[in-house]
């Protein structure tokens, strides 16, 4: 594996894995992660279908609990927090760290309350109103429904509904935003239109997006990981990762033979 921690480190570091073993049951998913994640930048996950992608995200806001055969080795830092500490709280830990979806999956309610949702359930004491438009406005999607909050968010287009996803996860002021290819679902101009956004959200957000599109891996993102599979002599596919720098460098200079592969295409 070569890791280039000295540029992630140019900024601080908001999430770091060391030695992150990931398990559903006895089957070992994901093996021996050790990646610093820096802050108010966009991080890329890349590689091949089934080498741990999605599960490493979701270790990062302790979504994998919900998942009975799941089982962590290894550490989790939030800044200097063991997200895995037993005196951590995971539903404060995925209010610091939002999450976005594959498929736009915005609740039966309106625009309005779609957004307000999750600040109501942490009893925000604050101008309501003011917190939901200025959520849509990060979210660029103002314009879009400024005269629709009363309508369903299940009436707005594929593109509008994954930025109210976005809006939502927003408006509960998290830190890091974890996008679980974001843009799958969606046609291209939405896509470039999320893609925008993102850039965007590095400005006051940490962003790490899984992605399956090479092309937005580094069009969107500042460091890519490339992480590849594994299969072991009982027939267990393990994913690990093999290569973490600047996306630049990764897309132009890889140092790993297979994330040459990759990237050119050869294989995936
Ligand atoms: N809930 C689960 N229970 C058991 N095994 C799982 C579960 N979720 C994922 N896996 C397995 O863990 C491995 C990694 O899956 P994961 O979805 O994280 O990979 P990925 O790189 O995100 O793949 P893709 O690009 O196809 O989405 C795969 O072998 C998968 O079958």
């Amino acid at each position: 594996m070569v890791t280039n921690i000295s540029t992630a480190n140019q900024t601080d570091t908001v999430l770091r894995t060391e030695g992150l073993n990931i398990y559903y049951g006895n089957f070992l998913a994901v093996r021996d992660v050790w990646m610093d994640i820096p802050k108010n930048r966009v991080t890329a996950f890349i590689g091949p279908s089934g080498c741990g992608k999605s599960t490493l995200l979701r270790c990062y806001n302790r979504l994998n609990d919900l998942i009975e055969s799941f089982r962590a080795e290894g550490k989790v830092f939030y800044y200097d927090e063991n997200l895995y500490a037993p005196q951590v709280d995971p539903v404060e830990v995925r209010r610091k760290i939002g999450m976005v979806f594959q498929r736009p999956n915005p609740f039966p309610k309106s625009v309005y309350d779609n957004i307000a949702f999750g600040p109501r359930l942490n009893g925000y004491k604050g101008d309501m109103d003011e917190l939901v438009e200025r959520s849509l406005k990060q979210a660029a999607l103002w314009d879009d429904v400024k005269d629709k909050l009363k309508q369903s968010g299940l009436s707005l287009s594929g593109g509008q509904q994954q930025r109210l996803c976005i809006a939502r996860a927003i408006a509960v002021q998290p830190d890091v935003i974890l996008m679980d290819e974001p843009c799958s679902a969606l046609d291209p101009i939405s896509t470039l239109q999320v893609e925008e956004l993102i850039h965007e959200l590095k400005q006051r957000y940490t962003v790490v997006i899984v992605t399956h599109n090479m092309q937005q891996a580094s069009r969107v993102s500042d460091m890519t990981a490339f992480f590849n599979v594994q299969t072991s002599e009982k027939g267990g596919r393990t994913g690990y990762l093999v290569e973490y720098d600047r996306t630049e460098a990764i897309f132009q200079n890889p140092q790993q033979q297979a994330t040459k592969e990759y990237v050119s295409g050869k294989f995936g």
